[in-house]
């Protein structure tokens, strides 16, 4: 089984660097952790990076998730090539541009292109906003899944995430004690679906909606209240259509052995328990 320990960086492609800069600053609150002519190092928290944006096609996506020991890699590749996955080692050089020491990629059953990466480094310093978000630090993605059934068992029985919730047949997976750190939705293309960063509390989350209406960012669900993981939330869209989500006071699952998971209905009440309705193709 491999044993993921945390998500820990999002990538994603561009056409647009400059925009991209300025809604990761300006809007998201993000730090620039780097800049360079076609690529982008933005921090969330005490992590070197936690969102990389590379100039050039916004298809080219990958999410990276942390194993704690670089023989975990080796024994993922062998798991993985056995289930018919194409598994790559990260150059020198692609390994420095992820902060990593080593890293393994491939791509999950829908095709969604996965990093395991070890010792992914901590940043100088504290995190600083480049405007005050509230944001404590970046915490799970949205995945699409051309069959949430078949990648829920890729995720807890290859990999070792445990189901949370389940909004119909959308599994929300944890692995840690966060709720989850992948939400997978059903979709026809694979692709990162959304991508959440913590804000330390509601007014955070408010007062964000009122600054991007101020600005004309296209607010796609919420404000609005998960009955899954209890965390308030707000999503917005920013370049190249990929939507961000703020959420606080997502729930903790510390006992694995008394948790059972949930099941809610796909359908609004199952997104949102005050009424909000989403405006977001995967949630509808
Ligand atoms: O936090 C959640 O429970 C949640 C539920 C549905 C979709 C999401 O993006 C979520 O973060
Ligand atoms: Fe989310």
């Amino acid at each position: 089984m491999i044993a993921l320990y945390d998500v820990c960086y999002v990538r994603l492609g561009t056409r647009d660097l400059d925009t991209a800069a300025r809604f990761a600053t300006e809007v998201l609150g993000l730090e620039v952790a780097e800049r360079g002519r076609q690529s982008l190092h933005l921090r969330s928290d005490a992590r070197a990076h936690t969102l990389f944006y590379g100039e050039g096609d916004p298809a080219a996506q990958a999410v990276g998730f942390e194993v704690r020991r670089q023989e975990e890699l080796d024994a993922a590749g062998t798991v993985l090539e056995a289930l018919g996955h194409a598994v790559r080692r990260g150059t020198g050089a692609e390994c420095a541009e992820r902060r990593v020491r080593d890293f393994l990629a491939f791509r999950d059953p829908s095709g969604n292109a996965i990093e395991l990466a070890w010792r992914p480094e901590q940043g100088p310093g504290h995190y600083r906003g480049s405007r005050d978000a509230g944001i404590t630090a970046f915490s799970h993605v949205g995945l699409c899944s051309t069959d949430p059934a078949r990648d829920e068992h890729f995720w807890t029985e290859v990999c070792n995430a445990r189901v949370s919730d389940r909004i119909g047949n959308a599994p929300l997976l944890r692995i840690g004690q966060v709720h989850h750190a992948i939400a997978l939705f059903p979709s026809p293309r694979p692709g990162i679906q959304h991508v959440n960063h913590q804000v330390e509390s509601g007014d955070d989350v408010m007062r964000s909606f009122y600054l991007l209406r101020e600005r004309g960012i296209p607010v796609v669900f919420g404000p609005g209240r998960h009955p899954s993981s209890s965390a308030r939330f707000l999503y917005f869209e920013g370049p190249d259509g990929m939507v961000f989500e703020y959420s606080c006071g997502v729930r903790l699952i510390a006992d694995e052995l008394l948790y059972r998971e949930r099941q809610f209905p796909f359908a609004n009440s199952g997104f949102c328990q005050w009424g909000a309705a989403p405006r977001i193709r995967e949630f509808q």
